[in-house]
């Protein structure tokens, strides 16, 4: 393994190509807050679906010489329909989002007059324009015009215009079914009293929050020994009831490293194997029989998660229909020596006044410092054999 390694676009081209587009599925609105839209949504009417009233107060039919004085001959709040103004000195009573009432083209707000019984009194001097606070019928968009492409993840601006054109069960991207597998003999649970030589397992609890993070929610946990056969039929079973295997360790140089072999003999077709980076050098990425995604991260800690943020998540956004944005910061403090590999620091990132990001790195001593990433937003990229001036752009993946 690693004769030749590539370098990180190479293998986020690779990864890319091995793994096939997610397929879709109808889920309850209600149900797809995060998820990648996979439909194209209509406007079920114009928008806004009426002349719509946009202030509390009184509608009438505006005038040049308007009547400083008019009675209110009725009343039609949001929800009602059915009120017509009939004489040009009468107003009717509206409330905001209340249909406009037919023969009227202006509303008052409230502000500006004074009530007495029956009568409005206009504010002194107040001279209001025709049309004024009034959202008329079709000003935002026509009758089956496209709200919203595929492809975007659903927040709270998606979810807004699927909730307003009807959309009850929406196509989203199916979440596919990812295993995170620890593997290691010195591994024990978080709640566990450790013993010389145990540490406890956190890589899988910190993929799991990467994965949930991007959406992807169907994510089950497994741990594994340091055993040949108790890896190989552990695969198997897994490989069997999911769509995405995510390992952490066992894929580097140890007698014990079991990892690559097992998934070769289970037919899991090698795609990489080592990435001229570090940390992460030691990845393994493969495609299963059944077109399983399989990721066998190194398991230092920092690599497994930054092989996750840089290549893992990113691919399975894209593999559900997503357009990952690439972004870029200005790199602040003490970035170190170049090597021949790639390097990622972790950063904390914050906006200088002028707007531009600024992406501070953060020391670490090697890739199982997991300390160093305390309240870090991500990772930087620095590209090999260069050393990286202060304020050069240099690419961001937030973890
Ligand atoms: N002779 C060589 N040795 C190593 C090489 C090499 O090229 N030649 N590469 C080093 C690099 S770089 C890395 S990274 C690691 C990767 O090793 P493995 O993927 O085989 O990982 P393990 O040995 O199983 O574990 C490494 C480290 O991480 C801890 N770990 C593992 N899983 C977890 C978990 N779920 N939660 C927390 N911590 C975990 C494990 O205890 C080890 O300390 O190999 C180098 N060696
Ligand atoms: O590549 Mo390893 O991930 O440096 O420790």
């Amino acid at each position: 393994m690693m004769d030749v390694l590539i370098d990180t676009d190479a293998a986020d081209r690779l990864v890319a190509d091995m793994l096939p587009a997610l397929p879709g599925e109808r889920i309850a609105l209600r149900e797809a807050i995060g998820r990648v839209l996979r439909q194209i949504v209509r406007a079920e009417t114009a928008q806004p679906p009426f002349d719509r009233v946009m202030m509390d107060g009184v509608a009438l039919r505006w005038r040049d010489e308007l009547s400083r004085r008019l009675r209110v001959a009725g009343a039609q709040m949001a929800g009602e329909v059915g009120q017509a103004l009939r004489d040009d000195d009468d107003c009717i009573d509206v409330t905001t989002g209340a249909v406009l009432p037919e023969g009227c083209d202006c509303v008052i707000p409230v502000e500006r007059f004074r009530r007495d019984g029956d009568v409005v009194a206009l504010e002194e001097g107040y001279d209001p324009a025709r049309g004024q606070f009034i959202h008329r019928r079709g000003a935002d968009c026509a009758e089956g015009a496209v709200v919203l492409e595929g492809g975007v993840r659903i927040g709270g601006p998606e979810m807004s215009m699927l909730a307003s054109n009807g959309v009850a069960t929406v196509e989203v991207a199916r979440a596919p079914r990812i295993a995170i597998i620890s593997t290691g003999d010195e591994l024990v649970p978080v709640e566990a009293t450790l013993r010389p030589g145990q540490i406890r397992r956190s890589n899988d609890l910190a993929l799991a929050a990467s994965l949930e993070r991007g959406g992807f929610d169907r994510v089950s946990l497994h741990h594994v020994l340091d055993d040949r056969d108790a890896v190989r039929d552990s695969l198997d079973a897994l490989l069997r009831a999911h769509d995405v295997l995510v390992l952490s360790g066992g894929v580097s140089m140890g007698q014990r490293d079991f990892v690559p072999d097992c998934l070769e003999s289970l037919g899991v077709r090698c795609v990489l194997h080592g990435i001229a980076q570090r940390p992460g050098k030691p990845i393994w990425v493969g495609i299963g029989p059944e077109s399983q995604a399989v990721f066998a991260l190194p398991g230092n800690p920092v690599s497994s998660l930054v092989c996750m943020t840089r290549y893992v998540r990113p691919a399975l956004l894209r593999a559900s229909g997503l357009a990952v944005p690439v972004e870029y910061a200005s790199i602040r403090g003490d970035t170190g020596k170049p090597l021949r590999l790639a390097r990622f620091l972790p950063v904390r990132l914050e906006s200088d006044p002028s707007g531009t990001l600024l992406a501070h790195a953060r020391g670490w001593s090697n890739s199982g410092d997991f300390t160093a990433l305390g309240g870090t937003h991500g990772i930087v990229e620095l590209p090999p054999e260069r050393s990286i001036a202060e304020g050069a752009p240099v690419r961001v993946f937030r973890w």
